[in-house]
C-alpha cells in the first residue's frame, strides 16, 4: 500500500490504540491486525498534540451520525480499513458500500477473508478512483440512484485538491435522492499553517501523502458545493467530546492552532 492508502493503517493505528483503552469510545477488534507494525510507525510519525483523541471522537461521531440516521444504503467515501460493516449493529437489509483506491481495497478484501472478519450487513467493496467518473462503479454495484443515501467522507477531503473535493461533494449532491446526508471531517486551513502541525505535515509530504488544503469556512464551502449544513463541530464542542478532548473548545478564529471540523449536511 503507497501513497495516500497507506494514510489508512495509520487511522486503523489510532482505533487500536482507543480500542485498548477502558473507557473506549467504540471498539474495534480488527484495527490492530490491519494496522499492522506500518500502521503503527504512522501513527507515531504523524502524532500532534490532539491527533489521536480527534480521531477517536472523529470515529465516535460518525457512528453516532450513521445510528441516527438508520439509511438503508450508507457509502463510506474512501472507506480505507474502516471496519464499521463488521463492529456496528446494522438495521437488516442495509447496504454498505466501500470505496476506495483499487489496490487498498484488494489489500482489504484478502485481509479481511484471513481474519475471518463476519459482515453485519451486505457490505460490497469498490476499487476506484475519486477524482475520476467512480459513480459507474458505485451504480454497477447495485447502488439504487432512487433512495436516499449516508455518505460518510471519512478522514479523505483534505487528501484531494480543493477542485478534486469540491467536484466530489457537487457529483454527492448531484446523486443525492431527497432525504440523503452526508458526513465528513475537514480540516481548518490554520492547521495548514500552524507550528503545532508543522512537524506532522512535512513528514506526510515527505511520505507521498500531504495534506493538501484546508477551509477556515466549512459551512460555505459545503453550501457551495450544493450542501445544506446541519451540524458543523469543533472537537471539544457540546457533543463532539465524549470527555476525550482534554482541552476547552477553541473558539474558531483562534489562529495558529490546528482544527478539525466534524459536519452532517443534507441536499
Ligand atoms: C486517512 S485514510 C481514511 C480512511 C478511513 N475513512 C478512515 O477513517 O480510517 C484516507 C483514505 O482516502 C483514500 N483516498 C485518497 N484519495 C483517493 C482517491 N482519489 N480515490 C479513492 N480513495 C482515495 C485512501 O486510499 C485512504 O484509504
Amino acid at each position: 500500500m503507497e501513497g495516500v492508502s497507506a494514510t489508512a493503517r495509520w487511522t486503523a493505528a489510532a482505533r487500536a490504540v482507543e480500542t485498548r483503552r477502558a473507557d473506549a469510545l467504540f471498539t474495534d477488534a480488527l484495527a490492530e491486525a490491519l494496522a499492522g507494525p506500518e500502521g503503527f510507525a504512522r501513527w507515531e510519525r504523524y502524532d500532534n498534540p490532539g491527533t489521536t483523541e480527534f480521531l477517536a471522537i472523529r470515529t465516535r461521531w460518525l457512528d453516532e451520525v450513521i445510528a441516527r440516521s438508520a439509511p438503508a444504503q450508507v457509502v463510506l467515501v474512501a472507506a480505507g480499513l474502516d471496519t464499521r460493516s463488521v463492529r456496528l449493529h446494522w438495521p437488516s437489509g442495509t447496504v454498505l458500500y466501500e470505496l476506495d483506491q483499487a489496490a487498498l481495497m484488494e489489500w482489504k478484501e484478502k485481509r479481511l477473508a484471513e481474519l475471518e472478519a463476519v459482515h453485519r450487513c451486505d457490505r460490497r467493496g469498490i476499487g476506484t478512483d475519486l477524482t475520476g467518473p467512480w459513480d459507474g462503479d458505485l451504480r454497477a454495484a447495485g447502488w439504487d440512484a432512487s433512495a436516499p443515501t449516508l455518505w460518510v467522507a471519512e478522514g479523505l477531503l483534505f487528501y484531494l485538491t480543493e477542485g478534486d473535493a469540491r467536484t466530489l461533494l457537487e457529483r454527492l449532491a448531484s446523486l443525492s435522492a431527497p432525504g440523503s446526508v452526508l458526513a465528513g471531517d475537514l480540516i481548518a486551513h490554520q492547521s495548514m499553517i500552524s507550528e503545532f502541525t508543522r512537524e506532522g505535515l512535512a513528514r506526510l509530504r515527505a511520505d507521498g501523502c500531504p495534506w493538501l488544503w484546508g477551509t477556515d469556512r466549512p459551512e460555505e464551502f459545503l453550501s457551495s458545493c450544493g450542501w445544506t449544513p446541519e451540524q458543523v463541530r469543533l472537537p471539544g464542542e457540546d457533543g463532539a467530546s465524549y470527555g476525550r478532548w482534554p482541552w476547552p473548545p477553541l473558539p474558531r478564529d483562534t489562529l495558529g492552532f490546528p482544527m478539525n471540523y466534524l459536519f452532517t449536511a443534507t441536499v
